[in-house]
């Protein structure tokens, strides 16, 4: 059985990756999500081992230990999040692709470790102005972590060149429909 590729969604916070990447897996049967490890407290409607696995700043300390990330991030002030190796070797092996939902560092770090076998895509917001009011209107975010969330959205954008295909999600349909397109031709 051939193994699956490595297809990576990052953007800046509030660009819609996470939506672009459900709606992928809503899609297409030969995809699943690789799910990270999160020190975050868990949002309303989120499910833990589907979204993330949450775990406490010591649990994932003691993964660190044991070398079982791929790669991880202190993504924001004291939240830590981490692929797992036993996500990517699960779903490679099973001959699925896997699908990744990661910062941008996190990101290029896959695509070095993984090279051919990945594609990353960048979700690029139509304005830093736009994806301001996209975070504001999902009301996930304390004052503070949108502040912290905005203030590293524009460091962010600028690593845009380094990904292999830059994705505009303005319209979510054509974004929905240009993701579909994307992951199709790559893991065909
Ligand atoms: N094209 C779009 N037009 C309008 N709203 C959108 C569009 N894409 C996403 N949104 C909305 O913007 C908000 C942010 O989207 P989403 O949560 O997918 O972003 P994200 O990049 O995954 O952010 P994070 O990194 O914080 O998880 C959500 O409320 C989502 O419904
Ligand atoms: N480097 C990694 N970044 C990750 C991972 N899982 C998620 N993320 C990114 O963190 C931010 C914040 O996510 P949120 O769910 O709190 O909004 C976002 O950019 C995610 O894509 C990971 O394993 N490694």
């Amino acid at each position: 059985m051939n193994k699956g590729k490595l297809i990576v969604f990052s953007a800046p916070s509030g660009a819609g990756k996470t939506t672009l990447v459900k709606h992928a897996l809503e899609t297409l049967d030969n995809i699943q999500f690789s799910i990270s490890c999160t020190t975050r407290d868990k949002r309303e409607g989120e499910v833990d081992g589907k979204d993330y696995y949450y775990i406490t700043p010591e649990e994932f300390k003691e993964k660190i230990a044991n070398d079982e990330f791929v790669e991880y991030e202190e993504v924001y002030t004291n939240n830590f999040y981490g692929t797992l190796k036993s996500e990517v070797e699960r779903i490679t092996e099973s001959g699925k692709s896997v699908v990744f939902d990661i910062d941008v560092i996190g990101g290029l770090n896959i695509k070095k470790i993984y090279a051919e076998q990945c594609l990353t895509v960048f979700v690029h917001p139509p304005s830093l102005e736009t994806l301001k009011e996209r975070l504001i209107s999902r009301n996930t975010e304390s004052e503070e972590k949108l502040k912290q969330r905005i203030d590293k959205a524009g460091i962010e954008m600028e690593t845009a060149p380094k990904f292999d295909i830059i994705l505009m999600n303005d319209d979510l349909d054509t974004a929905k429909k240009e993701t579909i397109e994307i992951i199709q031709n790559f893991i065909s």
